[in-house]
């Protein structure tokens, strides 16, 4: 009997992007155009930085303190290397994961990243279109330059989840989740680790903040609880008065004051979905949201922005995946920057990985175009996720799993591509 099997692809949609690195190779042998946005991971962060403006590099560039966190974000990659197998069937691998009931082609969310105006003019709406073309889930921040409305607009059948920066007026907060529930957004993404913003040198040495002069602010803007109460306190329509629209906006969102656990209720409430709470970093923590009832979290430090001197987030992965089990949806964000690192999260046990800055810095070097090629090299191009998992033996996600890496210390590895 003959030994050659006919292996069926289990699903055609998941070979999209498999293109792209022939494609590339095409495009420089045949007709001598160059990728635009480099494919190398370790030189991207200064590319972006030769093409973007310095304040907007240096928003997303920066983090908290002297970005100890976020190296060690990538330090916790590093030191995981995973163990390949051979003569496995993994020709054709499969990448679709399914979150809360809906299957996604690839294991990868847009992270939700706001005043996305700053980077480049295509800004939310042009990423929520690149992300349903991609098939992505695209999380939209409130931080926002774009409306709710206009990003579901551009974001048409593509999955979407809203990210609620939770505002201390509760009207205003019951205002924002019916706007995203009513515009298609499926899951609600609570952000607990930026109740105040951290202390961030790199925008403080050139004194940068947008949203004080209202960039970044369209969500309170178009909100219409919120225009009313300015209207009623200031006798002013907010674009009258934007100085202070923003300020009171600001304060509203970033107060300076936690919520408490107890107040998930009101979300639980008002959300007729899934909720999932980002920021998660203690195992305890997680332990709590399993106890309040939410239906995930993101094991996330927010790429090293906020808590300096905290610890890598891929660190805690295997603790949290450990204390919580099965009882919920364990997503992960903060350094991944490869087709490998998200392989090792997943084997790590996350469910799926978001990815902020990678395509931040495509949109800021050309565009939505720009924002497409980075995602689509993760995806795709050696070095990617796709190649990767075949090289490494493994057929789809599910075969991400403790059996295929290995935690090894070698003294001076790189903690490159921050
Ligand atoms: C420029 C920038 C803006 C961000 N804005 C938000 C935001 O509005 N809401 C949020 O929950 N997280 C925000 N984040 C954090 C990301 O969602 C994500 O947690 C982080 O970028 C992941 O780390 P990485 O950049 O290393 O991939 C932002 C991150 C960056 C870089
Ligand atoms: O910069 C950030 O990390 C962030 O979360 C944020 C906060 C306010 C407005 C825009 C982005």
């Amino acid at each position: 009997m003959s030994a050659i099997q006919k292996v069926q692809h289990p699903h055609p949609k998941s070979r999209k992007y498999g293109a792209y690195q022939s494609e590339i190779y095409a495009n420089g042998m045949f007709r001598n155009i160059m990728p635009t946005v480099t494919t190398d991971p370790n030189k991207l962060e200064e590319q972006a930085k030769q093409c973007m403006s310095k304040k907007g590099y240096n928003y997303v560039g920066g983090g908290a303190g002297e970005r100890a966190t976020m190296d060690a974000n990538r330090l916790a990659f590093r030191q995981w290397k995973l163990v390949p197998r051979m003569l496995r069937q993994t020709t054709h691998r499969d990448l679709r994961v399914e979150l809360f009931g809906r299957t996604h082609d690839t294991p990868l969310l847009i992270a939700p990243i706001g005043v996305q105006v700053i980077f480049h003019e295509d800004k939310e709406t042009g990423i929520a279109d690149v992300a349903a073309e991609l098939g992505i889930p695209y999380i939209l921040s409130t931080a926002s330059s774009s409306t709710i409305e206009e990003v579901a607009q551009a974001s048409g059948d593509g999955a979407r989840w809203y990210q609620l920066y939770w505002p201390q007026d509760d009207e205003v907060t019951i205002s924002l989740l019916n706007r995203a529930q009513k515009a298609g957004f499926e899951v609600l993404v609570v952000t607990l680790d930026t109740w105040a913003l951290s202390w961030r040198p790199w925008d403080l040495d050139s004194a940068y903040v947008p949203f004080v002069k209202g960039i970044g602010d369209q969500t309170g803007f178009s909100d219409p609880v919120f225009r009313r109460k300015f209207k009623e306190k200031h006798g002013k329509e907010v674009e009258e008065d934007i100085h202070n629209a923003a300020l009171e906006w600001q304060s509203d969102v970033f107060s300076g004051a936690a919520h408490t656990w107890d107040q998930l209720e009101l979300l639980k409430k008002r959300w007729n979905g899934p909720i999932v709470l980002k920021g998660i970093q203690h195992p305890e923590d997680a332990l709590k949201a399993v106890e309040a009832g939410v239906q995930g979290i993101i094991c996330s430090n927010h790429g090293g922005r906020q808590l300096d001197g905290a610890v890598g987030s891929l660190e805690m992965l295997p603790e949290i995946v450990e204390a919580v089990g099965d009882k919920i949806t364990v997503l992960f964000d903060s350094g991944v920057r490869t087709g490998v690192d998200v392989i090792k999260a997943l084997a790590l046990g996350a469910k799926a990985v978001l990815v902020g800055r990678p395509w931040v810095y495509g949109l800021g070097i050309a565009g939505k175009a720009g924002a497409r090629d980075v995602l689509r090299g993760l995806l795709a191009a050696s070095n990617d996720l796709d190649q990767s998992m075949g090289l490494a033996g493994i057929q789809n996600v599910a075969g991400c799993d403790r059996s295929m890496i290995r935690r090894c210390h070698y003294p001076g590895d790189r903690n490159s591509s921050n």
